[in-house]
């Protein structure tokens, strides 16, 4: 599903990254853990085409990034990826809804009312269907955030830090949501985390280490 070889990024004149293989099948789920500052995020954004790498080459579902023009590459992110970001940006003066159906219109999907309906139900937010994204708990904006990435069914999916910031509860119900949705239609999943409560969840693990 994607392959990384002899891929780095530096940041000015810091190396950060340094992977010399990385490779993986359709519908595999893994964990990239790495102290703070080992890259996690960097790794991140290289595979869904927000940064590119200095050296190394990233494929993506059998499509190689660095061959794509920037907007080919904005068009790529759209069809075949879900990301959540660690900063989450649901507009602010939109609703939960409202956000969601841009979210549809912007991945250029034809408006699917029931398909946010489900997904907002098994999240027991459609009460929040209405709400303003700064009425949210720190939880239920994370759901949507997830929700939102995952409505046009991305063959990959990644997450940055989804849990750390949440309660028990609220991890475990992130964990499950990303995991299930994942499996439901075959997308592979990456989650990159330092939460030691993730450790013991994900057999596959790419453990960064800091440069
Ligand atoms: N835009 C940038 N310019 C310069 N250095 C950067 C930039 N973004 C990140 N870095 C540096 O690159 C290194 C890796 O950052 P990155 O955010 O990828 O790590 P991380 O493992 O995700 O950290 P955390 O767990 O704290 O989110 C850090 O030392 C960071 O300070």
């Amino acid at each position: 599903m994607f392959h990384l070889q002899s891929v780095q990024y530096r940041y000015q004149d810091r190396e950060v990254l340094n992977i010399n293989e990385w490779q993986s099948n359709a519908g595999s789920q893994w964990l990239i853990k790495g102290r703070s500052g080992s890259g996690k995020t960097t790794l991140l954004h290289l595979m869904a085409g927000l940064l590119r790498p200095q050296s190394g080459q990233i494929i993506v579902g059998g499509c190689a990034l660095q061959e794509l023009s920037e907007r080919q590459r904005d068009a790529f992110r759209a069809r075949q990826i879900g990301i959540v970001l660690q900063r989450l940006h649901l507009v602010k003066p939109l609703t939960v809804l409202e956000n969601l159906k841009l979210a549809q219109q912007c991945a250029g999907l034809r408006p699917d009312l029931n398909r946010i309906q489900n997904l907002l139900a098994t999240l027991e937010l459609s009460a929040w269907q209405h709400a303003l994204p700064h009425r949210l708990s720190q939880g239920q904006a994370q759901r949507v955030a997830i929700i939102r990435a995952i409505l046009h069914r991305p063959p990959l999916l990644l997450a940055d830090e989804p849990t750390s910031s949440l309660d028990d509860v609220n991890c475990q119900q992130v964990l499950h949501l990303l995991q299930s949705q994942a499996k439901e239609y075959g997308a592979t999943l990456v989650i990159a985390s330092h939460d030691s409560r993730l450790q013991n969840v994900f057999t596959q693990q790419l453990a960064l280490e800091m440069n």
